[in-house]
Order: C-alpha cells, then structure tokens, then sequence
C-alpha cells in the first residue's frame, strides 16, 4: 500500500518566482491497483511520479510504502530502496544508445551483487518475456520505437520491482505500440503488480481494468 500525505513540491521556494508544482496531495494506491493521473501538460505528473519514485523529495508531506516512511530517506538509502522496489518506465525511455539491449537492461542488476550467471540469467528471462529477445545484442539507437519501449520495459522490470511507475508512456509511440504497451500494462496487473501512469493520453481513460483515475490541475488533486 502506497499512502501520500499533504504532500507539496515548491520551486524556487522563498524567492520572488516561487511556484506550487504540488499543492497539499493525499492519495491511496492498493497493492496491485492500476492507477491512472492524467492532466494537461505543466499540472504536475512528472513531479509527482518522480516523487513516488524517491528521485526527488517533496518540499513537505510524507510518503509511505507499506507503512515505511520513504519521502525523508537519505539519497543513498532511496537509491537502494528505488533499486529493490521501484520499476520506473520515463517518457523518453532513457536508454543508453550506444549500448546493446543486453547492456541496457543488465544496468540496474548491477548494484545488488549479482553474479554473472545470476544477471545473465535474469536479462534473458526478461527480455523473453517482454519480447525482445531476438534483439538482445543489438545497439539501442538501431531499434524501432516499439523496441525500444520494449527495451526499456524490460530494464525497469528486471530487478521484479512490485511497483511500476510509468511518466507518459506512450507519447514517443505510434498507435499499434500504445496498444501493444497496455497490454503489457494489464498482464503486469495480472502478475500482481501496482502499476501508476501519468499521461494525457486518451487511450488508457476507458480501460476496463484500471481502479481509479485521478486528475491533477495545476498542481492539486481534483477527483
Ligand atoms: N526542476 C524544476 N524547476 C522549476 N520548475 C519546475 C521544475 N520541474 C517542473 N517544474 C514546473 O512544475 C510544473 C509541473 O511540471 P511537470 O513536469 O510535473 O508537469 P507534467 O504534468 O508532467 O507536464 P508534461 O505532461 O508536459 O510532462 C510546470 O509548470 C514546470 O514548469
């Protein structure tokens, strides 16, 4: 169980240009829920998914994951709790391009004192199971779109993360890859994962497996 509480991210804070990307946000998120934040570009997505994440911190409120207070940890202590738990899929993919496949997704194994049999083992299991493994040494800037999402799907689910955070994923794909990506989203669901998306993409609005949509506006939460 994910639990946000009065939560507030100020830019600039004390300063003339002072700005509330977040205002007071208090939310819920059940283990194994599909959640949705959509909203116009600017409301406050990325921020917020950045800051369930661990990336950044908030500039007061709390956040707990199953009932451990995780928004105050040291950087070195969310770097780990990020590498155990968190499975974070960006808009952008931000993949290493001049790496192959197998490089990019063996990435964030690397800090939890794996073997190389272990990290072998577990890339190639999950690029099978994402689809890509015919791809496995292949240079990433050489992939098609659809692959790279692939790629990076793989990569964020290797180290079995239970949560999945996803900033706007499909925004870089055409439409047969955005179907292709909610199908991967509900079989995640279905292995049991919590799964958060933030976008503006009408595609996931009617899903008919997603518990709740919430809608940020200028930074506050309107349900
Ligand atoms: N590091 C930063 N410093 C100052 N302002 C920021 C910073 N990051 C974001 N902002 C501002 O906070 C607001 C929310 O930004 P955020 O990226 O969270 O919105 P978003 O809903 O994800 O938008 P998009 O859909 O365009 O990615 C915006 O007005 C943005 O300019």
């Amino acid at each position: 169980m994910i639990v946000v509480k009065n939560i507030s991210k100020i830019y600039f804070e004390g300063s003339k240009k002072e700005f509330y990307a977040l205002k007071n946000i208090n939310f819920e998120i059940k283990e194994g829920s599909f959640v949705i934040f959509k909203g116009v570009s600017g409301s406050g997505k990325s921020t917020l998914l950045s800051i369930l994440a661990t990336i950044s911190k908030p500039s007061s409120g709390e956040i707990f994951f199953n009932n451990e207070v995780v928004s105050k940890y040291p950087d070195i202590h969310s770097s780990n709790f990020r590498a155990r738990n968190i499975a974070y899929i960006f808009q952008s993919f931000n993949l290493f391009e001049d790496l192959t496949v197998f490089a990019n997704v063996s990435f964030p194994l690397i800090p939890l004192g794996f073997s190389q049999k272990e990290i072998d083992e577990k890339v190639e299991e999950i690029l099978s199971l994402s689809n890509i493994i015919h791809k496995k040494d292949e240079i990433v800037s050489n992939l098609s779109g659809g692959e790279k999402q692939r790629c990076a799907i793989a990569r964020a689910l290797v180290n079995r993360a239970n949560t999945i955070l996803c900033d706007e994923p499909t925004s870089s794909l055409d439409f047969e890859n955005s179907l292709n990506f909610i199908k991967s989203i509900r079989e995640l669901k279905k292995a049991g994962k919590t799964i958060v998306v933030a976008t503006h993409d009408p595609l996931f609005f009617d899903l008919d497996f997603v518990d709740k949509i919430f809608e940020l506006k200028n930074g506050e939460l309107v349900e």
